[in-house]
């Protein structure tokens, strides 16, 4: 069954809102401290174009880990598959997002997958251009695409407040140089992390992006392939095994839907061929995922039958 209008949505919001007393808004990055708990925005994005949307929809957030599944689509584009998972793993790890356990036990030392802090610092390394300015703005304009919205740009106080603050990150991209995973400058490879996380957008163009990876690639309105089918079956792949970073699991039984969750509270839904899904919540549940979001996609996976499994 589909959606029909967004007042069935709102209802399903306001549900899931009365659990945003029960988490946190990520502090660790400081400029993030200041998201009202409160906030919980969805859209639905069809194939054919329809939209529909509930909740706080207006505000915009930042996109924390969902940039990793972009990035990734990016420098697969750029390397070819072969070249990057040479250089990062294919399997969940079960730590949280921030580990770097594994880099030091996994042997040769490479990071397990692209949708963890080490593994999406190794992807971002590989996005091409001259300079961190060029990279940035050939994700920039990736993303414009994806969304449909040629205004997108990054937070700048929110990617400093990351790259002042953000050492164990630093210390992942040390470890990674030593090991020959990552060549360049590590301040350069920060700024780029940081505000590539810091790209900001509200829930329909999050809903957008998310319903082009479900088209395979696709562009739902113009049909243009942005990103090539197989790329985009290999990042809906990895949304079902790592995106809800060591929740997938259970997320996949109750939920059913490729997504990927970031610290700002935003959860990308793809589910293949059917529709895109944008959510924000900030308030988060104790491995970091939006505990509303997670809530509502579990209210409308039922009531629209939307497990893929
Ligand atoms: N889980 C996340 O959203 C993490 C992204 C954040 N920028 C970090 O690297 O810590």
């Amino acid at each position: 069954m589909q959606c029909h209008s967004s007042e069935e949505l709102e209802g399903l919001v306001e549900e899931a809102r009365q659990l945003t007393v029960d988490g946190h808004v990520a502090d660790y990055i400081p400029a993030l401290a200041h998201a009202n708990q409160d906030k919980l925005s969805v859209a639905l994005y069809y194939p054919d174009g329809r939209c529909y949307s509930a909740g706080d929809t207006e505000e915009n957030f930042t996109l924390q880990s969902i940039s990793k599944v972009l990035t990734l689509a990016l420098a697969l584009m750029d390397r070819g598959e072969e070249y990057v998972f040479d250089h990062v793993g294919q399997e969940p790890t079960g730590d949280p997002f921030n580990s770097i356990a594994k880099l030091e036990t996994n042997k040769p030392s490479k990071p397990l997958n692209p949708m963890i802090n080490a593994g999406a610092l190794a992807i971002t390394h590989m996005i091409i251009g001259d300079t961190v300015e060029d990279r940035l703005e050939r994700l920039l304009n990736f993303i414009r695409k994806l969304s449909g919205n040629p205004s997108i740009n990054y937070n700048q106080i929110i990617a400093q407040s990351e790259l002042k603050t953000g050492h164990l990150n630093r210390s992942l991209c040390y470890f990674m140089k030593q090991h020959g995973v990552i060549d360049e400058p590590v301040e350069d490879l920060m700024d780029l992390y940081t505000k590539q996380c810091a790209i900001e957008m509200n829930c329909l163009d999050l809903a957008r992006i998310g319903c082009v990876l479900a088209m395979d690639g696709a562009d739902p309105v113009s049909g243009e392939q942005i990103i090539p089918r197989d790329f985009a079956r290999i990042a809906k792949t990895f949304m079902v095994t790592c995106g809800m970073y060591n929740a997938s699991g259970e997320f996949a039984i109750k939920v059913g839907i490729p997504a990927k969750s970031g610290v700002a509270g935003g959860i990308m839904g793809s589910l293949p061929r059917t529709c895109g899904i944008g959510i924000c919540g900030p308030s988060l549940d104790d491995k970091g995922n939006s505990i509303a979001g997670i809530r509502l996609l579990e209210m409308m996976s039922k009531k629209y039958s939307l497990s893929m499994f």
